[in-house]
């Protein structure tokens, strides 16, 4: 019966919220009755052995400060409580949640969410209206005076807001939070991990992807528009930028804000672990406010060199068309018009795209957050940190 209960339960994972929040709720229902069995049961090495499967299954929204693959049942008994609810709470992210390696290793998978989000959005043409406050009266009837992009993010927000969402670490709204619902269910107790702070960068990293990324990754999906509206009898402002996908564009545009925008904010993990591993070297620093010398001690420039050669080989293997055949001369655009295969995006795009924004933004991430690291600290307090006394 316990094992029964167990296997009910493991085809329920949340790897990815995006495409799970609905099951958020039934995840975290049977996680608490899991838990149940196990207390009732006692077995101490089966609920082991669960910890350590739901260390695997939900990486995103619940993390463990009892790693599976470093406890054993003697330390986890005693280190956790196990038929603590909060267990829920404490499978955030696998393995040490400030491990440098399993931080980049996030890092590195969202460079695919990215990389695959940009391509589908490159799909369609630059439709500047989106991004325009005031462009649609639709939403001026509805009492909304942002642009066509800031409604789909605060709907979206509002319903995962609902989910809790915004309760992680990791994930922080565009909309501000004082427009946003409380979630439904009864918040999770999240371990410690990071230092209280209020960093938020998502206006900066909403205004770069639409001023300077979308033209940039749209450019030849509103080139081939432009061509193929000539071609129907349409010219000059009317045969530019605008192809009406104004629902299907925002909604990729949503995705790959909240994919930057967790990226840019898993700093605060990074910016973390740095600090823990050696905190005598970033007090000082910290003390007289020195964000060069903060910067100059959180820049790995091997680490970036190695990401950027990544990224291009990533967007040079997923960005061809490939067909079974060989490649195709041309594909279908968005709307039927044909395209060259160039590849789906503009590869020196998206390098730039983490080159100029997203790592410099990360960096000011890291770097604000070392700022408020000792906020609230006594002398005494900062003295027992710098001798790792903790
Ligand atoms: O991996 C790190 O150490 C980070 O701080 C992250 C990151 C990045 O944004 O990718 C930022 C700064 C470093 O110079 C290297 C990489």
């Amino acid at each position: 019966m316990f094992s029964q209960e167990v296997e009910d339960f493991m085809p329920t994972t949340i790897s990815n919220y995006e495409s799970a929040a609905c099951t958020l709720g039934s995840y975290t229902n049977g996680n608490i009755r899991l838990f149940e069995l196990i207390a009732n049961s006692g077995e101490a090495r089966e609920a082991l052995a669960i910890n350590s499967a739901l260390s695997e299954t939900s990486t995103e929204y619940t993390r463990s400060s009892t790693p599976a693959t470093t406890t054993s049942s003697t330390t986890l008994f005693k280190s956790s409580n196990l038929f603590d609810l909060d267990i829920m709470s404490q499978n955030f992210m696998t393995g040490d949640p400030l491990s440098l390696d399993s931080i980049r290793s996030v890092l590195g998978r969202l460079e695919d969410t990215i990389i695959f989000g940009l391509i589908e959005r490159a799909q369609f043409a630059h439709n500047p209206r989106i991004y325009q406050r005031g462009a649609f009266k639709e939403l001026e009837q509805l009492g909304f005076s942002g642009s066509w992009l800031e409604w789909f993010l605060k709907e979206t927000e509002i319903f995962h807001a609902k989910a809790r969402r915004y309760t992680s670490p990791d994930q922080y709204p565009f909309t501000p939070a004082s427009e946003l619902p409380k979630p439904v269910l009864p918040p999770l107790h999240f371990p410690d991990i990071l230092f209280p702070n209020d960093i938020n960068a998502n206006k900066s990293i909403l205004s770069f992807y639409t001023r300077a990324i979308v033209p940039r990754i749209t450019r030849r999906a509103t080139l081939a528009l432009a061509a193929h509206k000539r071609q129907n009898g349409i010219y000059g402002d009317g045969e530019f930028e605008d192809d009406g996908n104004y629902g299907s564009a925002a909604t990729i545009d949503v995705e790959v804000l909240q994919a930057i925008s967790k990226r840019v904010h898993y700093g605060k993990f990074v910016s973390e672990s740095k600090f823990i591993s050696n905190p005598a070297a970033f007090i000082p620093h910290i003390q007289s406010r020195d964000r060069e010398a903060l910067e100059a001690l959180i820049t790995k420039p091997e680490v970036e060199r190695k990401l950027l050669v990544r990224l291009q080989k990533k967007v040079d293997t997923y960005s061809p068309d490939i067909t079974a055949d060989g490649d195709s001369p041309t594909v279908n655009g968005a709307n039927g018009y044909k395209k060259p295969n160039g590849g789906k995006i503009d590869t020196d795009g998206v390098v730039e795209l983490y080159e100029s924004y997203i790592i410099p933004l990360t960096k000011e991430v890291e770097v604000d957050y070392l700022l408020r690291r000792l906020d609230g600290m006594d002398e005494e307090m900062i003295e027992r940190l710098r001798n790792k006394d903790f």
